[in-house]
């Protein structure tokens, strides 16, 4: 189930004196230093020493264990599974040597199977062993099927599982005849011996109160999202009536579904004219908001306004870019909406699940690939959709899942299909050599153009050229921070966006006054600034965000490229790192700084949503950071023209192949990665990570 990369057995550390046991105060007093050493943070130190206060009995293994389970929380899983602990601690924990040999000198005195660790944890009051029936008293722990979670995480994925089976159990009142007629005008007639697998998402979102439509990038989530919001609003008894809501974990992400949606909405419009006025269902169709926005986020606040008791006033939802979606976000989000509303996730179940725990789509998509359609889901199709299931596509298991029947994969890729598809598909599949060939070998064939030229940039960014011979893809793998910088500000031959593009607009601001050409202005400086951008795996370092940051800010003001003064400045990138609903501005939201329109105006952060331009007072925003090198975290719900991959000399488990695979795919035009050695993207290919849940058993339901 979990990654098991790791070179270093706990148990072929130096033996160490046999310990026949260890005491509570033993174990409370080596994790402060555990934390010294950052194996552990600071918090997970200071879990157990709580719950040794709360109980005095709590065992050894129990105030460990929490310690363990708070790191894996922090680490984006939702909890610890014991029997996964004692397999292999040392690939579940991730700890470097130092670490894991600290551990393994305690780990003697530590059970070595699953159930004397449940022996050990069972039996106290901080912790509710629902394997053992115990009655919930608020404990702060939860013991159940063999995994230990935070209480909050446990009850979150409970309640995930229960609506996710409950809304794909109410099937909808479905007149066959009718869905049929509307599948054959919204789609070409199928095509003998292919599957149309836009076409049976469409039909299997229609029956049911949930369901999940996922596929990599380009491979039409949005289109068939439109046609399918077409067929729902064409064969609803009510359709003036039906609200349909949009929403995306993030602003840019929530502004990318509306803007395709209307465009896929527009080309439907002839198709479907004169026997369904999309324009009437383009006005049911809400605002697309962040899932925060619609759920109403209060500050500093986890509680949202919507919720089971003031639930959402939708009929139809859709989500957008749902592997961003973490466990307690998809919980409030399902506990918000009415019961008989349908929820439909879009989103790729291979990208980067979200920083924090869960990793929601990914379980609800086990399996797609496979299919799993059971004979009455492949009657069905035939039925509805024309669609004849290839055997390989049916459920081997018996009985069948129930949420394989309301899950579809889409297979073909229509952006994607060129060098950096395949480049994504070699990652995807672990192939880390056929990454590096690609790479390596993708030649323009004829469009290589010289170097372009670098203006105002200090010598030590002008090291040799970059190599003309590479088109869409590029690798350096021998890579300096000179060279990150070089690319940043000059892109490369067969790959010219860089930040020059928003850096040369700057300087074209119109006559003070004209608020008009201003904000055209503004629109213009940010769809550049859109168009190249680093990422990096780790945040901190000299190959991290926050240090290639300053790195570029640094060598910008050098080439007098910017005129850096203090925290706010022309032309500086920011990301806000935190919702501020009262401000309208939201996590992952990126503008630049830029001054109002108007005589010696005042520095104003400018943002865009799809088309619409606001800007924000500098002097309001608390919680930002510049964003000239984001993390591919934050970079998901995004696509820049040039995307440049920066991969730190260490990454530990944060180095994977989700992380690389999100990273190539925010690529349009051209992707080059830049590594300052060799291998590190072929061991990242090698290296999928699965988080720990409970979810996947529990959707597991027939
Ligand atoms: N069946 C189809 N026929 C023709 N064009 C299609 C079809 N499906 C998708 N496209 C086109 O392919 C492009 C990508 O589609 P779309 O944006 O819906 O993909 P997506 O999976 O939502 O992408 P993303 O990964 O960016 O979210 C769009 O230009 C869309 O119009």
């Amino acid at each position: 189930m979990l990654r098991t990369d790791t070179t270093l057995s706990l148990f072929d550390a130096e033996p160490a004196p046999e310990v026949a046991a260890t005491s509570r105060e033993a174990v409370l007093a080596l994790l402060p230093a555990w934390a010294d050493a950052g194996w552990l943070r600071r918090l997970d130190a200071a879990l157990p020493a709580f719950l040794a206060e709360l109980d005095a009995a709590a065992s050894p293994e129990l105030l460990l264990a929490a310690a363990l389970l708070s790191q894996m929380e922090g680490r984006g899983h939702t909890c610890l599974p014991l029997q996964d602990l004692c397999g292999d601690p040392n690939a579940l924990l991730g700890w470097p040597l130092a670490g894991a040999q600290a551990l393994a000198e305690l780990w003697l005195a530590m059970p070595a199977a699953p159930a004397g660790w449940q022996q050990a944890l069972q039996g106290s009051a901080v912790l509710r062993s629902v394997d053992a029936g115990e009655a919930d008293a608020g404990q702060p722990l939860v013991l159940a099927a063999g995994r230990l979670y935070l209480r909050r995480y446990w009850d979150h994925e409970r309640r995930v599982a229960a609506q996710v089976l409950d809304r794909a159990r109410r099937a909808q009142p479905i007149d066959e005849a009718a869905a049929r007629e509307w599948l054959d005008a919204l789609f070409d007639a199928p095509k003998p011996g292919t599957v149309d697998w836009q076409r049976l998402a469409c039909a299997i979102a229609l029956r049911g109160g949930f369901s999940v439509i996922t596929g990599g990038p380009g491979t039409g989530k949005t289109y068939t999202a439109a046609r399918l919001l077409a067929l729902l609003f064409a064969v609803d008894p009510a359709p003036e009536r039906l609200r349909i809501a949009l929403a995306a974990p993030t602003g840019k992400a929530a502004a990318r579904l509306k803007q395709s949606l209307d465009s896929a909405l527009q080309g439907l419009a002839e198709r479907l004219a004169p026997k369904l006025d999309l324009t009437l269902l383009a006005g049911r169709i809400g605002a697309a908001r962040t899932l925060h926005a619609l759920l109403g986020a209060r500050p500093d606040s986890r509680q949202f306004r919507h919720h089971a008791g003031q639930p959402l006033d939708v009929d139809v939802l859709i989500v957008d870019e749902a592997s961003m979606v973490h466990l307690e976000m998809m919980a409030s989000l399902l506990d918000a909406l009415p019961p008989q509303a349908r929820l439909i996730l879009l989103g790729d179940k291979d990208q980067l699940a979200s920083v924090e725990a869960g990793a929601v789509l990914a379980d609800l998509c086990e399996g797609a690939e496979q299919g799993g359609y059971s004979e009455q889901t492949a009657r069905y199709a035939q039925a509805v959709a024309s669609i004849s299931l290839p055997e390989e596509y049916l459920a081997q298991a018996s009985p069948p899942a129930l949420l394989a029947q309301h899950t579809v994969m889409l297979r073909e890729s229509r952006r994607f299909g060129g060098p950096i598809g395949q480049l994504a598909l070699a990652v995807h599949v672990g192939d880390g050599a056929r990454a590096q060939q690609l790479l390596r070998d993708e030649g323009p064939q004829g469009r290589a153009a010289p170097n372009p030229p670098r203006v105002g940039v200090k010598e030590t960014w002008d090291a040799p050229a970059f190599p003309c011979e590479h088109g869409p893809l590029w690798g350096l793998e021998t890579a300096t921070q000179a060279d990150v910088l070089r690319l940043a500000l000059h892109g490369r031959p067969g790959a010219p966006a860089s930040y020059q593009a928003y850096l040369s607009r700057l300087a074209l601001r119109p006559a003070s006054g004209d608020v008009d050409a201003h904000g055209a202005w503004a629109r213009d400086v940010l769809l550049q600034f859109e168009r190249f951008r680093l990422l990096c795996a780790v945040r901190e370092g000299p190959w991290g965000a926050a240090g290639l940051n300053r790195a570029v800010q640094q060598a910008l003001a050098e080439a007098g490229w910017l005129q850096v003064r203090g925290e706010w400045f022309i032309g500086r990138p920011v990301m806000v790192t935190r919702n501020d609903s009262a401000l309208g501005v939201f996590n992952g939201d990126i503008g630049i700084v830029l001054p109002a329109a108007g005589d010696g105006g005042n520095l104003r952060a400018w943002f865009l949503d799809g088309p619409r331009l606001r800007s924000v007072a500098v002097t309001r925003l608390s919680q930002v950071e510049s964003a000239f090198a984001m993390t591919v975290h934050k970079s998901q719900g995004s696509e820049f023209e040039h995307t440049a991959l920066v991969l730190p000399e260490q990454a530990g488990l944060l180095l994977s192949r989700e992380l690389v695979y999100t990273g190539i795919t925010r690529a349009r035009e051209a992707f080059s990665l830049l590594a300052p050695r060799p291998g590190l993207m072929t061991q990242a290919a090698s290296l999928p990570t699965r988080r720990a849940s409970g979810l996947l058993d529990r959707l597991r339901t027939t």
